[in-house]
């Protein structure tokens, strides 16, 4: 039996729609896998009873099939679904890891990327690989047309999760099918600003970076509270503040001294527009970790 740990993710970071994501160093979902003649799926943990155990439906069967091979797979949520945390993905990131010692398929961590990716298109309609890529390598990672880049960034973040759920599914769904060219010129500005943030571990860039005005007004809409969330977010320090992933998660980048003040307010924030949640205060940290063998 393999134990693997996989950490929750934030994909996009604003600027960086389907290409950009980091790894969160927690919370995390952690699997279990064992050789066996068919697969079986056991679900507990953070809204498990929302997630099912059918190989056909849970993220992890696609990632089974992709290498043929069938197992036992318990999976200890740690990362609630539809959170905007990368939770389906990092159940793939994990079975995908530990699949492959299991099974000596000898794939490299980045050759492993686009089979957890088929577990997102299960779930998601489409297999984007910009939750799975940091939740497998780490750090903060750009997936652009099949290359992989990851640098290993330690930028303090908080994420707010409210309660209540946006579907990734759903939330494709209004991302708009055009932008003009202004926002183009915009977008890029910003995606290098933050990458240039992420090489130098600087959190003023980075959150400068994450400024999105194609993508993230569609959805912030879908978020109760998003703006008053982002205003106390800014006020307790945040140097840029935007939809985790497909929301409603809200990501926050700052200094470290800034996490406590600024989880404390974005949840009161939340509270104010009637709406429950927990911060998380972290930062970006490791890919997947085999805890035992
Ligand atoms: N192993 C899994 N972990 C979490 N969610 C899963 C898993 N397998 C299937 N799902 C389904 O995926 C959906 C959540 O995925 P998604 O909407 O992408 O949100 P998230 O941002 O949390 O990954 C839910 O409908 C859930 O039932
Ligand atoms: N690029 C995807 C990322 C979805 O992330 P999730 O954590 O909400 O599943 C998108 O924006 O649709």
């Amino acid at each position: 039996m393999i134990t693997v740990r996989a950490p929750a993710t934030s994909a996009n970071l604003g600027s960086g729609f389907d290409v950009f994501g980091v790894a969160l160093d927690h919370p995390a979902d952690v699997v279990s896998v064992e050789k066996a003649d068919e697969t079986t799926i056991e679900v507990t943990g953070a809204g498990s009873q929302f997630i099912p155990e059918d190989p056909k439906r849970n993220t992890v069967g696609a990632v089974v099939e992709a290498l043929d091979a069938p197992a036992h797979i318990k999976i200890d949520k740690g990362i609630r679904p539809a959170s905007g945390l990368g939770s389906s993905a990092a159940s793939a990131a994990a079975v995908a890891v530990g699949l492959n010692e299991l099974y000596d398929r000898g794939l490299t961590r980045e050759e492993l990327v686009p089979i957890a990716g088929e577990g997102e298109a299960v779930v998601s309609g489409e297999a984007h690989v910009d939750n799975v890529c940091p939740s497998i390598l780490g750090g903060f990672t750009i997936a652009a047309n099949g290359d992989i880049t990851t640098v290993p960034a330690s930028i303090p973040l908080v994420a707010c999760l409210p309660e209540i759920a946006v579907s990734t599914r759903d939330a494709r769904r209004v991302v708009p099918s055009e932008a003009s060219m202004d926002d183009v010129v915009h977008t890029v500005g910003r995606a290098a600003t933050l990458t240039a943030g992420m090489c130098r571990n600087d959190p003023d860039l980075v959150g400068k970076g994450m400024h999105d005005r194609v993508v993230t007004p569609v959805r912030a809409e879908l978020i109760t509270g998003y703006e008053m969330v982002r205003e106390a977010a800014f006020e307790a320090g945040a140097t840029g503040v935007t939809v985790s992933g497909a929301g409603p998660g809200i990501l926050a980048a700052c200094h470290s001294g800034d996490r406590r003040e600024i989880a404390s307010a974005m949840v009161d924030a939340f509270a104010d527009a009637g709406v429950d949640s927990r911060a998380y205060q972290t930062r970006i940290g490791d890919g997947a970790e085999v805890l035992s063998r």
